[in-house]
């Protein structure tokens, strides 16, 4: 999920007359519309889009990084017809490689943290993943469900660890397919992009693309209480505290810098930080003024692409 700003804009691309017919579940996957937001598109003057990723086929923006990185595996002759696939994730990106699996023939092994919600088990369950959740410990602890992933594909033959964090197959999801298609569907009139970090992979890989097109064009980190990248960011890069406090958010949120968000970190122009209480709010409001019902971490998208609306201030690419 995304949004952006676009005060020029005056008629969106058509998704729809590009309707075609997808051969599988993977061809399902990207394409996703541009929703204009359109009370919020009047209070700040500046038109808000969001990018419909729960449209993808199972249901997140994740569905992209999922094929992306079995797409890498495959091709690196790591993952054979019959193989394993294992995870580590906070459920999302579970869900997408669980659906690529079965269609695909592979098997799917989930580890997670316990502290996400039981729906996602139960859907990843469903798919026929075998899942495992196991505490939420650091990231530099040996049992968190990360290390815990790479050991259990280690020790399995035909396996592969995807390691999403880490594997940019997952940010060039984001380059290739995501960044182009905001291009595409804003005539190139997108002047503010921001989103949440799970693994950086879309802030990291639109972020490249949009400005490669267009530098003007401005890119904010939207980060959840409990994460550490906006701190991380207004230090100018210097302080990585520790991660401390929680959020109601779920598959966002960081405590370090990826490997997928690292080359592209200093193209970022600045960080909001987003409290619960604003993304519950959004969440209704967007449900009561758009008819869309959304999520906690799509809310704070939208919170966050609200706040970047006020400080970039109407007309195309302002100077900030
Ligand atoms: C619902 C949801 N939104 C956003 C993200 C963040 O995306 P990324 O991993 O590309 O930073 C994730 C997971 O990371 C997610 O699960
Ligand atoms: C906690 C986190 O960053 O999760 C990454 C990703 N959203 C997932 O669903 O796995």
């Amino acid at each position: 999920m995304l949004t952006c700003r676009l005060p020029r804009l005056t008629r969106l691309y058509s998704v729809a007359s590009s309707l075609k017919v997808a051969n599988s579940f993977i061809d399902a996957i990207g394409n996703t519309p541009l929703i204009r937001l359109k009370r919020l598109s009047e209070e700040t003057g500046s038109d808000i889009l969001a990018k419909a990723e729960f449209m993808n086929p199972g249901g997140s923006v994740k569905d992209r990084a999922a094929l992306f990185v079995i797409k890498d595996s495959e091709e690196k002759g790591e993952l054979k017809a019959g193989g394993t696939v294992v995870e580590g994730t906070a459920g999302n990106t579970g869900i997408g490689l669980a659906h690529v699996c079965r269609s695909k023939g592979y098997k799917c092994v989930i580890y997670m943290p316990n502290t996400q919600s039981q729906e996602k088990i139960d859907l990843l369950r469903m798919l026929g993943a075998e899942v495992y959740p196991v505490p939420a410990v650091a990231f530099e602890n040996p049992e968190n469900y990360n290390h815990q992933a790479r050991r259990h594909a280690e020790k399995l033959p035909n396996a592969v660890w995807t390691n999403q964090f880490d594997n940019i197959a997952n940010r060039r999801a984001h380059l290739e397919t995501t960044g182009p298609e905001i291009w595409e569907q804003t005539n190139g009139l997108v002047d503010g992009f921001t989103c949440s970090t799970g693994t950086g992979g879309t802030l990291a890989g639109v972020t490249r693309f949009l400005k490669e097109k267009n530098p003007k064009v401005k890119s904010f980190i939207a980060d959840p209480p409990g994460s550490v990248l906006y701190n991380y960011f207004k230090s100018g890069g210097k302080v990585l505290n520790e991660r401390s406090g929680s959020s109601i958010t779920e598959g966002i949120g960081q405590g370090r810098v990826t490997t997928n968000l690292q080359p592209d970190v200093d193209l970022i122009d600045d960080a909001l930080y987003i409290s619960d209480e604003k993304s519950i709010e959004m969440v209704y409001r967007l449900l009561d003024e758009e008819g869309l019902y959304v999520g906690a971490s799509t809310a704070l998208n939208v919170v966050a692409a609200v706040e970047m609306a006020k400080i970039l201030g109407p007309g195309i690419q302002s100077s900030y």
